[in-house]
């Protein structure tokens, strides 16, 4: 029987972004790849994005976190699913330890990140410093300026999309600036294409962003291993690190997805601070039989 089985989690959303909490602390238990996609799949635990969290790795961190998307594969970052992490680990009964208070420090594979609480149902968390060099992203061909990279789709002389910014905020993101809704483009067409695009050996994470005025973004996403989403917090960290480096915007701005919005600022000292809700929806037990095919 899986090591999964019978374990309790948490279903949440952040922003609209479908998170999946499960607490394998204080076990050796890991989730595999297929396992994930069972959980995925099933209509009472399905997610964009699966949180589990870990004991803690390194000194002065409460948890590390592996983060899985909905076809098994791993992003080193989650912005929504970091805010439902720390509702679970400060207010959920079986989840928060007393010692924990009302600031978290979590580790990934991708390094560190802060979260404080703001309000009841608020978290701001600090995403770290967004690596903008073109091997840091990573791209597969050398590019000194990643503010505009060369990538295209659609007719040659009349493009779709083109010239998207690149930017990593612990997992790699291409965003196209447009001037009309970024509703108005057939997303769930083009982000196939452009998630497993040659150019991005890791494959990316694809926003369509609109600046409607200098403070405020309209974003939609395909995420890498999950599809369209309704929110996606670091696409909204990269959009506003990119039009920032276009001078499309200051330093800070609203990102309206979907699914609600999330306030984004780049601070002097480089680190990415983004601002957002979550909401729990319920929770359950994970079925032993859910795991029959993932064997
Ligand atoms: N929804 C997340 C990002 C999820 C990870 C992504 N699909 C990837 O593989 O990098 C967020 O809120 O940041």
């Amino acid at each position: 029987m899986s090591a999964l089985a019978h374990r309790r989690f948490l279903k949440m959303h952040g922003a609209g972004n479908a998170i999946v909490v499960l607490d394998l602390r204080g076990s050796a238990a890991k989730v595999r790849p297929e396992e994930a996609r069972a959980i995925a799949q099933d209509p009472g635990s399905r997610f964009d994005q699966l949180m589990v969290l870990h004991d803690p790795v390194s000194p002065g961190t409460d948890a590390f976190m592996r983060i899985y998307n909905t076809d098994g594969s791993e992003s080193g970052a989650c912005g929504n699913g970091t805010r439902c992490v720390a509702y679970a680990m400060l207010d959920d009964p079986a989840m928060a330890r007393p010692a924990e208070g009302g600031r978290l420090v979590l580790e990934t594979a991708a390094g560190r990140v802060g979260v404080r609480r703001i309000s009841e149902r608020a978290f701001t968390v600090d995403m770290g410093r967004p690596r903008l060099a073109w091997d840091e992203i990573p791209l597969s061909e050398p590019f000194p300026d990643t503010r505009r990279i060369e990538l295209q789709i659609g007719p040659i002389d009349d493009p779709i999309l083109h010239s998207p910014a690149a930017v990593n905020m612990g997992n790699p993101h291409a965003v196209f600036f447009v001037d009309r809704d970024p509703a108005s483009y057939d997303l769930a067409r083009i982000g196939p294409m452009l998630e497993n695009h040659p150019l991005f050996p890791e494959r990316a994470n694809i926003s369509i962003a609109q600046v409607t005025d200098r403070e405020a973004i309209t974003v939609r996403v395909w995420e890498r291993g999950a599809g369209l989403t309704l929110a996606c917090g670091t696409a909204a960290c990269a959009t506003v690190v990119a039009a920032s480096r276009l001078r499309m915007i200051g330093r800070q701005a609203h990102v309206r997805l979907p699914g609600g919005e999330l306030f984004v600022e780049w601070r002097a000292d480089d680190h990415v601070l983004m601002t957002g809700p979550v909401a729990l929806v319920a929770e359950g037990t994970l079925a032993p039989e859910l795991f029959a095919g993932a064997a």
